[in-house]
């Protein structure tokens, strides 16, 4: 990326996020009241944090953090802003991983998971578009043929990203689409084969039996396959995305996370709870409908826009 990309990618971010950012700042605007770093600002700041999404754990840790580095100094709004920046940073850090495509053989395939509405589909969309200007030959497989409109949907993003999609019909069985997709993706010289899986968590067991079945089918062709289980979470959703982590990680195995929607919520800090709960590495972020909204995790840049301080 070009310096002027990367500013005005920066801009956008922070214009996503603004709101989540406006709440965590309004939150701590005022908790400063001795001008020392003392108990009772602690305790405001811990609190801040709570109501701003970041969670309990993740509070309890910065509070500890900022005690450890600075209790009973001085510091004026903006070091206590810049502070919790760090210590948010802190946590994130170790999260943050783009996906890489190295699976050797190829195809490297990549499951998205998530409940319906979460955005699976408008990320599936954009990881193809990113992947392709990477200069990586891309694939769908259209896995969720719960819903006819599934299919078709996924179809007319292929399309518009100009990548092919293998798909079947409405009620078929994603097991076998996946064979295919992999089989032609194989046969064809595909760098990365990404999977459209349905979202029925109000169906545990039968989606748990669908995945396990993928997985078999995936792993005769390859044992090393699904490289890649992403799980796509709505921000919107708040403390409910981590029930949502929880869960799919029971069924699904997951091993990355996309988090979408962050414009336009104040929940953004759910991220921070969610790296400090599950510590599973953060792909990347979703702050918008179009095609290049997916972004990589930049967890100095996030903290400090979540903080107020960018
Ligand atoms: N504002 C915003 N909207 C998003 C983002 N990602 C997805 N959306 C929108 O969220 C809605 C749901 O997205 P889909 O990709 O269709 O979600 P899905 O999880 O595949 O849902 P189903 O198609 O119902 O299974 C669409 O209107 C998307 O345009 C994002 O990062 N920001």
């Amino acid at each position: 990326m070009s310096e002027t990309q990367e500013r005005s990618w920066a801009e956008r971010l922070f214009g996503g996020f603004r709101k989540t950012s406006e709440r965590l700042s309004e939150n701590l605007t005022g908790v400063v009241g001795t001008a020392k770093l003392d108990d009772a600002t602690l305790d405001d700041v811990e609190d801040a944090l709570i109501i701003s999404d970041l969670g309990p754990a993740a509070a309890k840790r910065i509070r500890d953090k900022l005690a450890e580095k600075r209790f009973g100094l001085g510091i004026t709004e903006r070091e206590l802003k810049e502070a919790v920046a760090e210590e948010i940073a802190a946590i994130l850090r170790p999260v943050a991983k783009p996906l890489e495509i190295t699976a050797f053989p190829r195809p490297q395939v990549i499951l998205v998971i998530g409940v319906n509405g979460s955005g699976k589909t408008t990320t599936i969309a954009k990881l193809a578009h990113w992947l392709t200007e990477d200069d990586y030959g891309v694939m769908l497989a259209a896995g969720d043929t719960f819903r006819a409109a599934a299919i078709g949907q996924l179809a007319t993003w292929a399309e518009r990203v100009g990548v092919p999609i293998v798909k079947g019909p409405e009620g078929g069985d994603p097991a076998s689409i996946v064979f295919d997709a992999v089989k032609e993706a194989t046969a064809t010289g595909i760098d990365a084969l990404v999977v459209d899986t349905a979202g029925r968590l109000q169906n545990k067991r039968e989606l748990m039996e669908e995945l396990a079945k993928i997985r078999r089918v995936l792993g005769r062709l390859n044992p090393e396959a699904p490289h890649d289980v992403i799980l796509v979470l709505d921000a919107t959703n708040g403390q409910n995305a981590l029930s949502q982590i929880e869960i799919f990680k029971e069924v699904a195995g997951v091993t990355g996370l996309v988090m979408t929607k962050l414009d336009g919520t104040a929940r953004g800090g759910v991220l921070v709870a969610a790296a400090e709960q599950f510590g599973l590495p953060i792909h990347a972020i979703g702050v918008g409908e179009k095609l290049d909204d997916l972004r990589p995790f930049d967890p100095d840049l996030v903290a400090r826009v979540i903080a107020g301080v960018a």
